[in-house]
């Protein structure tokens, strides 16, 4: 099943592989043991948020990307945190996909598997529109449960989805990879 969801493809990640700014970002992730179960090395963005020119600069990575794409939403998963600020700068929505019972309207609904458990997303009903090219927004990608939920989503909906993008990478994401047939896009391997 994960191996079906997530089909490696030779090649780098394009320039930036060796985008100066990298570093800092991957430095300023905290890696904590053993959270929230043991065993789980569990990368912390918090501690990159608290340096507002590496959050800058991550949130610039991913706008430099897909400003000239003609992407008209970005998508996020529960947190938050990147998808804001990277719509705003392309002049794309926000849409918010949500645990379940969050969201006040008709919402579409889809289970998945995490690295430590099963969960749920939600989406309003109407928040996207059929043919609309969307990205997918998330701060990790470990099993890639939650971006293959949130890619079924909107595919539900009838959208485009262009891309998905992650500040994290699991190491079997280094490079340039698939997950349900749409390219993921990394920005540094976690630090275990
Ligand atoms: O690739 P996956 O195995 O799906 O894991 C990645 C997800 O796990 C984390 O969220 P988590 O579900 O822990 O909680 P949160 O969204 O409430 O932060 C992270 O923020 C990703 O959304
Ligand atoms: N190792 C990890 N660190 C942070 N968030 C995660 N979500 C799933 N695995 C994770």
């Amino acid at each position: 099943m994960r191996e079906k969801m997530l089909e490696e493809e030779g090649g780098e990640n394009g320039a930036v592989a060796v985008d100066p700014r990298l570093k800092a970002i991957s430095e300023s992730i905290r890696v904590v043991p053993h959270f929230p179960k043991p065993g789980i090395m569990f990368n912390d963005i918090t501690t990159l948020l608290l340096h507002p020119g590496v959050f800058k600069d991550a949130v610039d990575i991913f706008v430099d990307r897909y400003r000239h794409m003609t992407i008209s939403a970005v998508a996020e998963a529960r947190g938050f945190i990147f998808g804001p600020a990277i719509a705003l700068a392309i002049g794309a929505k926000f849409i918010p996909l949500r645990k379940p019972k969050k969201l006040p309207g008709e919402v579409i609904s889809e289970k998945y598997v995490l690295e430590y458990g099963t969960d749920c997303l939600e989406m309003h009903v109407g928040a996207v529109q059929p043919e609309e090219r969307v990205i997918v927004i998330d701060d990790l990608v470990a099993t890639g449960g939650t971006l293959c939920a949130a890619i079924r989503l909107l595919e539900r909906a009838g959208a485009e989805v262009v891309e998905c993008a992650c500040l994290i990478g699991l190491p079997k994401f280094k490079g340039y990879c698939r997950l349900n047939g749409k390219p993921v896009y990394v920005l540094v391997e976690s630090r275990q």
